[in-house]
């Protein structure tokens, strides 16, 4: 572990050990307060800055959760540990039920959407009379811990405090797993989720699911930390405090939950103090401010106050990568079926976007153990071809048969854990996420802990397992000595191999590779020629679009050439190369151009006809 980092925890566990000993009455329940609230902070990190979704419903969890401990434990004469158990029953449930109804909507429908549940749990706690109305629930038990009341902010600090460490280390432990790098991979699309074989929808879900159960841990702390619950701090304007913590500490680090939360309550606080000295209104000018710093931070720092420590302190406290693979035996592989038998069959398959058919009657197959090639000029619907028979898109009609299999019309998901991993001609690679991180997401679907279990740590095995495959692959593909590196910081070419070897992580049994050729160098597109005749070796079977004439006749077993998203011809290369349909399909002249120069197909639109 990095040295530095250690001796920075330390510090900050043993202030915060002895700040109730330094600190009044008022700094202890500020402190509290801010504990607290750095819970909710801490889902919203997850949620909003990892997971890209933004919620302006948070405080109604909070809420959720404090009505609930509150009504079971005065109402009900319930213990307190029993008004949590329900209390985070409650909020999860409600939150799935949200999640299900709201997590599909895209774009600004989403926020739109949380306002909206945000506003009617509040209006809802104001107007249930079991509830206590607008006056709320009083006379809230103090927590009794192993025989020792917490009544005192003094005693509550601790389990507040012992609380947060917790929950910070549990979405630490999250972060670094299968769940947290598919968390991570949410921002940027469900596509590349979906070919690795993992269900964004469920991601984003559990996701939610967990940071509502953070707000509602909140909730019970708060209610049996005041010992009275009134609608109004649940409100959205709570909702938008919090989302202003979670900015204000910096949305992409977990640390500045805390910080965001102790940034905006001590200047709530100091605001309280200040402004009625120069005027009456000092509760409309404190909302003002607010507003004021949200737009500053919005401008001048998204990165939040920990995103200035971090650049300050250039890392030095960041967590110490390892240099090496993990000692680990090696996750289970796949049974590759023999050569030469049928793996894939496209039958009759046609795609229509609107009225243009962009693959039109095509059929053909592929047997295990071949290097297959789809060309044809730009626009025949090679690509197309490719999200058809993966999955990534619906097709209008025909089939695909896939190790025997009927695949068509199953999710990509689905299809990728059977065994079909592939690249895309668009590169999707999370450029934020390293290299090593964004191989080892190929290895989703071979892999089955749980976030819970990553949370606590029992993925322990597995995890080293996954990292000794990413180590493996990346090794393959000569990017190794770079794994703690960016992918963004890759150029385009690179890029493309570093998508081959997150397929490999898969250990598929076909690989369909949309151009990885494009970009790359001349001896670049050698090792990667040897790399994949390599892997044919092993069993695995490959299907390639490629541009490159040179690379692709070398390389492939067999050929299907497409035009105008029909099937022109399929054959050995040296039939293929022939063929005067192909030779006038490109270019109107021959294929067989010079050593290492490329095809270069006239751009052209593929206007195949109107649909029948
Ligand atoms: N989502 C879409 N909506 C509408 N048209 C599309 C869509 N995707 C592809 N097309 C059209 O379908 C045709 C086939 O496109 P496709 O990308 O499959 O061709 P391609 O052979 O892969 O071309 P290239 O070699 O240039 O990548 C093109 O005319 C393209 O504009």
């Amino acid at each position: 572990m990095n040295r530095p980092r250690v001796i920075l925890l330390a510090v900050v566990v043993a202030v915060l050990a002895l700040a109730p000993f330094a600190l009044g009455n008022f700094g202890v329940s500020l402190l509290n307060d801010i504990g607290i609230s750095a819970l909710v902070a801490l889902g919203l990190v997850l949620l909003t800055g990892v997971g890209g979704a933004t919620s302006f419903g948070q405080a109604a969890f909070v809420g959720i959760a404090a009505y609930a401990t509150a009504w079971l434990t005065t109402a009900q004469g319930y213990s307190p540990w029993i008004g949590l158990l329900f209390a985070l029953l409650l909020t999860g449930v409600a939150a799935l039920a949200i999640g299900l109804l709201t997590l599909r909507l895209g774009g600004h429908f989403l926020p739109l959407s949380t306002i909206a549940w945000g506003l009617s749990i509040a209006l809802l706690f104001g107007n249930m009379q079991a509830l206590g109305s607008h006056t709320g629930l009083s006379k809230i038990p103090a927590l009794v811990l192993g025989g020792v009341s917490l009544a005192d902010p003094r005693a509550m600090y601790y389990l507040i405090w012992v609380v947060v460490g917790l929950a910070v280390l549990f979405c630490y432990n999250v972060l670094q797993s299968r769940s947290g790098r598919a968390i991570r991979s949410l921002r940027g699309g469900a596509i590349l989720l979906a070919s690795v074989g993992a269900d964004a929808f469920r991601v984003r879900l559990t996701l939610f699911v967990l940071a509502a159960l953070l707000a509602g841990v909140a909730g019970w702390l708060y209610a049996h930390t005041n010992r009275f619950v009134s609608p109004s701090p649940f409100d959205v304007r709570a909702s938008i405090e919090y989302l202003l913590m979670a900015v204000a500490g910096g949305l992409g680090q977990l640390s500045g939950a805390i910080v965001g939360a102790a940034l905006v309550l001590v200047m709530k606080n100091a605001l309280q103090d200040v402004l009625p000295m120069f005027t009456q209104r000092g509760g409309e000018l404190q909302a003002v401010g607010f507003a004021i710093l949200f737009l500053l931070l919005l401008h001048y720092a998204r990165a939040g106050l920990m995103g200035f420590v971090t650049r300050w302190t250039r890392g030095r406290f960041a967590r110490k990568e390892a240099a090496q693979p993990p000692q680990a035996p090696p996750l289970p592989r796949r049974e590759l079926p023999a050569r030469g038998t049928k793996l894939l069959g496209v039958r009759n398959a046609v795609k229509r976007f609107g009225g243009l058919v962009a693959v039109n009657d095509v059929s053909f197959e592929v047997a295990a153990g071949e290097i297959v090639g789809l060309i044809g000029p730009n626009g025949a619907g090679k690509s197309t071809m490719f999200n058809l028979l993966t999955g990534t898109a619906p097709m209008t009609s025909g089939s695909v048969e896939f190790l025997g299999e009927d695949v068509t019309g199953l999710q990509q998901r689905v299809i990728a854990n059977r065994g079909m991993a592939r690249t895309f001609q668009h590169v999707k690679l999370r450029p934020h996420m390293t290299l090593l991180d964004n191989v080892a997401l190929g290895a989703h679907g071979r892999t089955h802990k749980g976030l819970m279990a990553a949370g606590l740590r029992l993925d322990r095995r597995e995890e080293a397992q996954i990292m000794a495959e990413a180590w493996r692959q990346l090794d393959r593909i000569g990017l190794a000595q770079r794994a703690h590196e960016l992918a963004g910081s890759l150029p385009l070419g690179t890029q493309r191999i570093l998508e081959i070897a997150r397929a490999l992580a898969a250990d598929p049994v076909l690989l369909v590779l949309d151009e990885p050729a494009a970009g790359l160098r001349r001896k670049e597109k050698q090792e990667l020629g040897e790399l994949l005749r390599k892997l044919r070796a092993e069993g695995v079977t490959i299907l390639i679009v490629e541009h490159d004439m040179d690379f692709v006749m070398k390389l492939v077993d067999r050929l299907v050439v497409m035009n105008f998203g029909s099937k022109l011809t399929e054959g050995v290369p040296a039939a293929v190369r022939a063929n005067p349909d192909v030779q006038a399909a490109y270019l109107g002249g021959p294929v067989n151009t010079p050593p290492a120069a490329r095809v270069e197909e006239p751009p052209r639109k593929a206007a195949v006809g109107a649909a029948a």
